[in-house]
């Protein structure tokens, strides 16, 4: 089975799929990054150039690719179930884990980094939140949650290995 790591930007989906791929000995995969190589540009560029309607497209034909491989520890970007049928493909593939976190503490995380083009606003705190308000009916149809608020990434990745024991 496959383990899928969703979420909300900046709750740590990256940071924590590279620790558990290593703990676990799993392959991991990034779906940012793969979105990128195969467009050859950045998140940002693709949103600039084509729009999100481009980008979403292109997100979906990558987490096809990664459904078919087994084992692997696939972190998603933040809007991956806001696509139709993204959920489906991942239910159908693996374990569907969330990272969840304050805005606050996404804030402080992403301050200063312009790489995510949907929180390039002026409000970035509300923005933060309003799209968390929109999200977290799609968030919570993980099979688990982990708040991140307030523990480093090694302790997020030790509960999850928890919880995969368990399973
Ligand atoms: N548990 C944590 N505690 C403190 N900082 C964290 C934690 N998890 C991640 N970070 C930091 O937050 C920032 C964003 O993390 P990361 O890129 O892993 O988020 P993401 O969920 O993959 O975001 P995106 O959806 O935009 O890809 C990084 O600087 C990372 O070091
Ligand atoms: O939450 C989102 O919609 C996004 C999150 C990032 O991981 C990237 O996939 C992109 O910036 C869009
Ligand atoms: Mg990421």
């Amino acid at each position: 089975m496959n383990i899928y790591l969703i979420g909300f930007m900046g709750t740590g989906k990256t940071t924590v799929g590279k620790i558990l791929a290593e703990k676990l000995g799993r392959k991991f995969y990034d779906l940012d990054e793969l979105i990128e190589r195969k467009a050859g540009k950045s998140i940002r560029d693709i949103f600039i150039d084509d729009g999100e309607e481009h980008f979403r497209k292109i997100e979906t034909e990558v987490l096809k690719e990664v459904a078919g491989g087994k084992g692997y520890i696939i972190a998603t970007g933040g809007g991956l179930l806001t696509t139709e049928g993204n959920y489906e493909v991942m239910k159908e593939s693996g374990v569907i884990i969330t990272l969840a976190a304050s805005a606050e503490s996404i804030y402080e995380r992403l301050k200063g980094d312009e790489s995510r083009p949907l929180l390039m606003v002026e409000n970035v705190i509300d923005e933060i939140k309003r799209l968390m308000f929109e999200r977290a009916p799609l968030y919570i149809k993980a099979d688990y949650i982990v708040d991140t608020s307030d523990v480093s990434p090694d302790e997020v990745a030790a509960e999850i290995m928890e919880f995969l024991d368990e399973l």
